[in-house]
Order: C-alpha cells, then sequence, then structure tokens
C-alpha cells in the first residue's frame, strides 16, 4: 500500500516533522534541493545553462537552494524570482541571500528573464509547491506560460507550478514538466488527472520526514502495488465450486447479451465458484454459446416469482449490466435494490442502467448497510449527485465520497484514475490501468471482477478496491503485449485468466 497526500496533509507533515518533531526545515530542504540537483545533472549537458523560476514560499526556496548547489557542482546555474520580496517567506529570502553572497546570479521576473528562459537548456519548475490555493495569475502566469513555450528540458520541483496538489485541477495555468521531483509521498494532484499528466516522469524523493502522526495516517488517501494481491484470500486446496459463492447477475435486456456475458465470465475469472445470468428469454441462445458455464434464469413470465427465487438463492447479487431504462427494468432494479437492502449478509453491485434508474427514483429511499457497491462513470455519478460532471470533477474523491454518504454505500467512481470511498475514511485512488480500457464493455468487467471477488468472500470495500485495481491490471497487461487501440472488453476479460490475483 502506498499513502497518498493532500496539499494541506503534506504542508502537516511539514509542519508536525519541523515543529514538534524539531527536525530542522533548512535539513529537509536541502535534502530536496539534492533530490532535484540529482535530477537535474542527469539531463544537464556541458555548455547548457539551468535556469530556476523561483516564487517567494518554500518551493521557490528549494529551487534556489538547488540552484546553489548545481552552481556547486559546477554548472552555469541562475535563478529568476517570480514572486515579490516582501512576501518572501525566512527560508526562501535566506537562500536567496545565500545565491546573492556566492556570486551566483539572481535575477528580477522583468527585462531579460524572459530571454534567459528561453536560452536555458533546463528550467527548474520552483514558482509554486503544495502552497497554491488560488488561480495563478500576473506575473507567475506569464512566467509559467514563459516556461512551457520554452524548449528546454523541464524539471518541477514537488509539483508543477499551477496544479492542485488536492484535486489534479490546473489553477488558471500550469506547467508541462519532463521530470517532477516530489517529496515523502505522491500527492493526489499527481496522481487524478490532468494534473498526473503535467507532471512527466514521477520521482519521490525521501527527504527526513518524521513519521506521519497517527491521527493524519487513518486520513490519508492510498493506492495499492503489486505485493497487495497477497492481501487476497487464497484458492483452499479442500475447496469446491460452493465455497465460492452463488452469484446472481441480472442483466441484459432483450438484445443485450453482451454486458451480461462480459459481467458474468469476469465474475467467474475472478474466482466466482457458480453464476447465474438473470435476463429475458431473447438472450438464453446467445447467452449459453457466450457462457456456457453460467446456469440461467429467463424472465419471460412469473417476472417477480422468478427474480424472488434467484435473489433467494444468490449469495451475491450484481444488477444493472445492460439492462436498459423499462418500466420492467424499473421494477426489476427496485425489487433487486429492496431485497439487497433488508438482507446486509448479501452483497449487491449495482451498474449502469441500474445506476441510473436508482437516480431517477429517490422515492426508493435506497440506503445500503456496508453491502451496497454503486460503480458509476462521471456522468452516472452526475445523475446520482445530481451535481454536473464540471463541477463533480474539480473534486472527483469529494464527489464520489458524497454519493457514498447519500447512498449509504460504497461508491466506485469510475475515470482515468477510479476513486473508491465510503461516507466516510480515507480514499483509495486506483493507479493501474491506462486509456485502451475507454472502451464500451470495460465498466461491464469491472463488476464482473467486483462481484468475483465479493464471491470469494472478499468485504464489499475491499472487493471494491481490489476489483479496479485488478481490473487496471488486466488492462496493463494486454497493452504491454498489444499496444494501446485494439484491445476489447472480451480481450480485458481474458486477460484476468493470466493474473495471479
Ligand atoms: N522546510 C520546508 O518547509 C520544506 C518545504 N518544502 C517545499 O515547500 C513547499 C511548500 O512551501 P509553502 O511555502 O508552504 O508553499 P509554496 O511554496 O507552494 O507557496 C506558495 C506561496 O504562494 C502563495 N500563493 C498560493 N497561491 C498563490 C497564487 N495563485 N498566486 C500567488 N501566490 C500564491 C501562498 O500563500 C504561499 O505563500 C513544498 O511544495 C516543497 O517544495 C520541501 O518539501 C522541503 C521542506
Ligand atoms: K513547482
Amino acid at each position: 500500500m502506498e499513502l497518498l497526500c493532500s496539499g494541506k496533509q503534506m504542508q502537516e507533515i511539514d509542519r508536525y516533522s519541523i515543529q514538534e518533531m524539531k527536525i530542522p526545515s533548512l535539513v529537509l530542504m536541502e535534502r530536496a534541493a539534492l533530490a532535484v540537483r540529482d535530477a537535474v545533472l542527469r539531463r544537464w549537458k556541458p555548455g547548457g545553462r539551468i535556469v530556476a523560476v523561483c516564487g517567494s514560499g518554500n518551493n521557490g526556496a528549494d529551487g534556489l537552494a538547488a540552484v546553489r548547489l548545481l552552481s556547486q557542482a559546477g554548472c552555469p546555474a541562475e535563478a529568476i524570482l517570480a514572486g515579490s520580496e516582501e512576501h518572501e517567506t525566512r527560508e526562501c529570502r535566506l537562500q536567496r541571500e545565500i545565491l546573492v553572497n556566492l556570486e551566483i546570479p539572481v535575477h528580477r521576473a522583468a527585462g531579460d528573464a524572459y530571454d534567459k528562459i528561453r536560452g536555458a537548456q533546463i528550467l527548474i519548475d520552483a514558482v509554486f509547491g503544495v502552497g497554491l490555493s488560488r488561480n495563478v495569475k500576473g506575473t507567475y502566469a506569464r512566467m509559467i506560460e514563459a516556461v512551457n513555450q520554452a524548449d528546454g528540458q523541464v524539471v518541477s520541483v514537488d509539483i508543477p507550478s499551477g496544479v492542485s496538489a488536492d484535486t489534479g485541477k490546473v489553477l488558471g495555468c500550469a506547467v508541462n514538466a519532463a521530470e517532477t521531483v516530489t517529496f515523502g509521498f505522491r500527492k493526489l494532484g499527481q496522481i487524478l488527472y490532468p494534473g498526473a499528466g503535467c507532471c512527466g516522469k514521477l520521482t519521490v524523493a525521501e527527504i527526513g520526514f518524521a513519521p506521519v502522526p497517527g491521527t493524519l495516517s487513518e486520513e490519508l488517501a492510498y493506492t495499492f502495488v503489486t505485493e497487495d494481491l497477497d492481501g487476497l484470500p487464497q484458492r483452499e486446496a479442500d475447496s469446491n465450486k460452493g465455497s465460492f459463492g452463488k452469484t446472481a447477475v441480472f442483466a441484459g435486456c432483450k438484445n443485450m447479451a453482451g454486458a451480461a456475458a462480459l459481467c458474468g465470465l469476469s465474475a467467474y475469472r475472478a474466482g466466482a465458484g457458480l453464476v447465474r445470468l438473470v435476463t429475458e428469454e431473447e438472450n438464453r441462445m446467445i447467452l449459453q454459446q457466450l457462457v456456457p458455464e453460467a446456469v440461467m434464469t429467463t424472465l419471460e413470465r412469473n417476472r417477480k416469482e422468478r427474480i424472488a427465487e434467484a435473489l433467494e438463492w444468490a449469495t451475491v447479487i450484481v444488477l444493472g449490466p445492460g439492462l436498459g431504462r423499462s418500466e420492467e427494468a424499473g421494477e426489476e432494479v427496485r425489487q433487486v435494490l429492496e431485497y439487497g437492502m433488508k438482507h446486509p449478509e448479501k452483497p449487491v453491485a449495482a451498474d449502469a442502467d441500474a445506476l441510473n434508474l436508482l437516480s431517477e427514483n429517490p422515492q426508493w429511499r435506497i440506503k445500503g448497510s456496508g453491502n451496497l457497491i454503486l460503480t458509476p462513470h462521471p456522468g452516472e455519478l452526475s445523475r446520482l449527485l445530481g451535481r454536473s460532471v464540471e463541477k463533480l470533477k474539480e473534486d472527483f474523491p469529494g464527489a464520489v465520497r458524497d454519493c457514498a454518504e447519500k447512498y449509504g454505500a460504497v461508491v466506485v467512481g469510475k475515470d482515468s484514475r477510479t476513486v473508491v470511498s465510503e461516507a466516510e475514511g480515507p480514499v483509495f485512488v486506483n493507479t493501474s490501468g491506462n486509456s485502451a480500457m475507454a472502451k464500451a464493455g470495460s465498466g461491464d468487467v469491472l463488476c464482473g471482477v467486483i462481484a468475483g471477488l465479493l464471491a470469494r468472500g472478499v468485504p464489499a470495500r475491499s472487493a471494491a478496491e481490489y476489483g479496479a485495481y485488478v481490473h487496471g491490471l488486466a488492462g496493463d497487461l494486454w497493452v504491454r503485449e498489444h499496444g494501446c487501440q485494439g484491445m476489447t472488453a472480451m480481450d480485458l476479460s481474458e486477460c484476468l485468466s493470466r493474473l495471479w490475483f
């Protein structure tokens, strides 16, 4: 597990290390600057000039210290001050004064400063770090634009200036870096897009922060690394198909068999023991061919009773893929969700049309109790929350959490970085996967993976997190072998069988 920080949390770790643990601020800063120096030296070629554009906060101070270290290493390095002296932090002033004392060039952001930026082989971006709190304007914005237009390679200190460390949002304008050297932890804004796309190669330098205080560590976001797969229950040697649950998949309206097939197959491939597809009679033939391992309930008559029987039979319930939005589908979704509310021991994963029907029918008063998983993409999340996509993208983890609160659910907010959250506690941000997965059917596969994990006995929240992670790993496996255009959802599902989890 890798912990991820927001900007504010990082500032708190900074404050705690310096004020309470008494690690001198300048010691941390020197180590930060050494890491930046090393990154720059790996790119620098003799003859090339290095220009650091520095703000007046401690990010700027890091930049100034790096200029000193590079100069002492024999490189022609100089600094441009994007901020004013009156706003300088104590550390920033000190670092500037040291440069002046050592006769290392420090310029104001005026006159030929822009020519210097254009002429540099390497630019160090140290305008703003995790302290950026509002839109970038004026000289700061002009400096950032100049850095982006220059031909030199850009190394950002801590985070590309202009990116919100909390949300990855670009606050007005932001630096596009070739490399970002960050300190202690990756920040949420470096993981979430568009900020993630501004970072270039991202490296984390250990600079000696104190261990995170307990109360804060419980609030930090996190992501998985491959070792985390060891946390999943393994298949016992003396198990049988009954040991891995009975998964009922309510999916596929007339002629929409594909979603049901992808979901059911993926549930098997994620470890489910027995899958029942509950679908329309018209889908029977095709589904028997696509998923011969599944048993089937079709709904040509006695709908309500047959749905009720399947619900009684199931230990895990999946609802929604390809279900459509007909009145019949609405009745089905309502029946299943109400059943789920009365049976907290049976996890329910709801996706696609089930989510749309849920948002259209607030009078159902659906509130999960730890067993409900919702897997909306931004459009579905927008409908569930009654908030525009644009607005919710400003703080995607926050929107996912609000949705979790509203429906009493574990919510899997699907996006380029899928976020899993409950109403309280830390968020999980998925870092596996790639843009090849941005295709029809990918969500049906995810829903199936989550169901398979639930059937193996993984609790709802973990199944949601591991589901997102494993789904992304399957996509990464495909892309490594075939490139990023041609994958279909069926290819993605097949890759699940080749992963160890
Ligand atoms: N010893 C340490 O403290 C270490 C700090 N590190 C680096 O410090 C930054 C964080 O520094 P901080 O001073 O808190 O913030 P910034 O440098 O990011 O400064 C912002 C500064 O500017 C003001 N501000 C915010 N938004 C705007 C805006 N849009 N326009 C103008 N001004 C703005 C804000 O009020 C602040 O005063 C961290 O990223 C590290 O790079 C190292 O970690 C080493 C140890
Ligand atoms: K920066």
